[in-house]
């Protein structure tokens, strides 16, 4: 019987995130770093920039992370678990490489990462992981020694991910006048991807027909629905349904989109709708922008009530699953043998992606996976 608490082989967790700005002037520089040679109209990006400007050039995401590991570290601490916690970032200070060379610095060699994107897709997995071998490959060139990164399996169907949505969406039905709340549509959403992109989601068994991109929210969506249902007694009716489309008008994302739907529903005489966003750790730009302030607003001139339900953010039950995984996988590593705990059809998924699983549009090194340089 292995130690519960024993991270070995692990010596560090580090948690990779999106980044966002910290300041007006931080907002072009920082959507050039996430649209760098990924074909999205000029137009778009002025949009998306005036998002960021409404709320003071600030994304929530940066704060939203830092609470992250403040709850990380308790979890740890209250759970004597000793292990530091790092954090970088894909697209902002603190950036992935900066943080990876401080971590090797300080002598660390084998990581565990925590990435802020619970399903499988190319920019929530793959993209991570490209990250993840270019800032190894970085230090190397710096003569430093990397570290030997594992990228932990996703966790949209762990318990810690999935019960703190389901309370999130009973606290906002109760929320809705009484009058309507019965009728209540529940709207499941998640950021829009190219087609092809969901399509080639996951390993290569499962492609075609939205991957393991929408079948695992489409899983997530119909966990929440049924839990709720069984606590209210009450069968919403529900949809999953995409957000935050960019990219260019002739290439085809998933749909239909959040707005639409709203209008969809009203026309079927839907008398109200929770907007639940699964496809989401926390509440960031696309949570506040995308749906606190365009969906509700559309919502408002279409006449019908929404609520849009809690994202997990930095709640303990999430902290705690984030421990789970960790410690599951030190003891897969170790050869020991360790409860995988998922809910839902689809089971825990892969430790490690396999080499046909998420492709680049143009091959690229990534970390953390069968097809690793590192691996
Ligand atoms: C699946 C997915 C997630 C969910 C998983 C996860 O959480 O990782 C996610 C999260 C995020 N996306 C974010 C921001 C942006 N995403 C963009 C663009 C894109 N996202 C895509 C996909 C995803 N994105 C895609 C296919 C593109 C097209 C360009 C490309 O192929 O890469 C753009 C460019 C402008 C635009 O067109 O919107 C921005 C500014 C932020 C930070 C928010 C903040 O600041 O609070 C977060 C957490
Ligand atoms: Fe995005």
């Amino acid at each position: 019987m292995s130690d519960l608490r024993d991270p070995a082989p692990y010596d560090a967790l580090l948690l990779l995130s999106f980044g966002g700005p910290e300041g007006p002037d931080d907002v072009v520089p920082f959507l050039q770093n996430v649209t760098r040679g990924r074909g999205i109209p000029a137009e778009r990006l002025k949009e998306v920039g005036q998002h960021y400007f409404l709320f003071g050039g600030v994304s929530p995401i940066n704060d939203q992370n830092r609470a992250l590991l403040d709850a990380l570290r308790k979890d740890f601490a209250g759970h004597g678990l000793d292990l530091p916690v790092y954090w970088g970032n894909r697209n902002w200070a603190p950036y992935l490489t900066d943080t990876l060379r401080e971590m090797t610095r300080d002598g660390h060699r084998r990581i565990a990462v925590l990435a802020t994107s619970a399903y499988a897709s190319y920019s929530g997995c793959r993209q991570y992981r490209e990250n993840l071998a270019d800032a190894l490959a970085t230090l190397a060139g710096e003569g430093l020694r990397p570290p030997r990164v594992d990228k932990l399996r996703h966790y949209f169907n762990h318990p810690g991910f999935v019960r703190p949505m389901i309370e999130g969406v009973l606290a906002s039905l109760a929320e809705l006048p009484e009058e309507v709340r019965a009728g209540a549509h529940l709207a499941f959403t998640t950021h829009s991807i190219p087609t092809a992109s969901a399509d080639t989601s996951g390993p290569a068994p499962g492609h075609g027909d939205g991957g393991a991109y929408v079948r695992q929210h489409l899983d997530v969506a119909r966990l929440i629905a049924d839990a709720v249902r069984e606590e209210t007694g009450v069968a919403h009716p529900w949809r999953l349904v995409y957000q935050s489309r960019s990219g260019a008008p002739h290439i085809p994302w998933l749909e239909p989109d959040i707005c639409d739907h709203l209008r969809a529903l009203r026309a079927d005489g839907a008398p109200a709708a929770v907007m639940v966003p699964i496809g989401f750790v926390s509440d960031h730009m696309e949570v506040l922008y995308d749906l606190d302030t365009e969906a509700t607003a559309k919502a408002a001139e279409l006449g019908l009530p929404v609520r849009r339900s809690a994202t997990v953010g930095a709640d303990p039950r999430f902290a705690a699953a984030v421990r789970d995984l960790l410690l599951e996988r030190a003891a897969t590593e170790r050869g020991a043998d360790a409860e995988r705990c998922a809910l839902g059809a689809l089971g825990a998924s892969h430790d490690r992606c396999p080499a046909d699983c998420c492709p680049a549009r143009t091959p690229r090194p990534a970390a953390a996976g069968a097809d690793s340089p590192q691996a």
